[in-house]
């Protein structure tokens, strides 16, 4: 675990150099094709301890999912096993495109309120918006990508994603389930013999990613919890059960900071 993101971590370096930024990051340590009908309705979740973490179990139909994972495979990506990783910046592939856009069109869909700024969203604790106007509106909404294939066993270990992307992060999960988990920043910070097991265990936040799901890190969900998979043996319960594992392909949309 934690491959993925030290992978990541060098493309970036080279892409944009060596920063500062990087060093807390390390210490830290869909397609849409014209298939969305219309006047669908999306029905997202809230994720109620974390502020920003929105889920939308039903993104993708079985369909949708299988034209993605194709689109993927055109891409000529992952043919070798050693391959897990792939990014795009700036000009995403229109299989990409398209999934941004029904990404927009989703949170447009939502049964919550969609012209809500970020601030009007702090206001008097009004969250109920699967992701703010400002960040909803903005052009493009995405401009960066990154799949990853997860073999079994394989996870990514807990991390706020990098200070370079903007906030407003889409998670598109396909193949087989996981459980995401989310873990307040001040835990990791804080010295861990003045806490029993059931505390630190209480604030670790369990997330089901169904494949088809999208979520949404925005806000405290984005910048005050990290996230990680474990599919070490153990630690892949929901509902009592351990999952069985499979491969798992994710999409992850996220859009740069501007550099002046
Ligand atoms: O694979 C996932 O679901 C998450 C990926 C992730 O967190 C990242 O690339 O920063
Ligand atoms: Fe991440």
């Amino acid at each position: 675990m934690g491959e993925k993101l030290d992978d990541e971590v060098e493309i970036l370096k080279q892409v944009f150099g060596d920063s500062s930024e990087d060093e807390d990051f390390i210490d830290e340590t869909v397609t849409t094709d014209s298939s969305f009908e219309l006047g669908h309705i999306h029905k997202w979740e809230q994720v109620k301890q974390i502020k920003g973490l929105w889920l939308c179990r039903f993104f993708l139909s079985p369909q949708q999912q299988s034209s993605l994972l194709s689109a993927i495979r055109n891409e000529g990506w992952f043919m070798e096993a050693s391959e897990n990783q792939a990014m795009r910046f700036g000009n995403l592939p229109t299989w990409a495109v398209e999934l941004s856009d029904s990404v927009y069109e989703a949170v447009l869909s939502s049964n919550h309120k969609t012209d809500t700024s970020i601030a009007d969203c702090y206001n008097g604790d009004k969250i109920d918006c699967p992701l703010p106007s400002d960040i909803l509106w903005r052009e493009p909404l995405f401009d960066q990508m990154i799949a990853n294939v997860y073999q079994p066993g394989e996870g990514i270990c807990a991390h706020v994603d990098l200070m370079r992307f903007e906030d407003g992060i889409a998670i598109v999960s396909l193949e087989s389930p996981c459980v995401m988990h989310f873990t307040h920043v001040d835990e990791s910070s804080c010295d861990p013999s003045i806490k029993g097991e059931g505390i630190l265990s209480a604030l670790k936040v369990p997330v089901y990613l169904n494949p088809g799901s999208l979520v949404i890190l925005w806000g405290e969900a984005r910048y005050l919890w990290k996230h990680e998979i474990n599919r070490k043996p153990g630690f892949q319960i929901w509902e009592g059960q351990e999952l069985s594992q499979g491969r798992r392909t994710s999409i992850t949309l996220r859009k740069l900071c501007h550099v002046e």
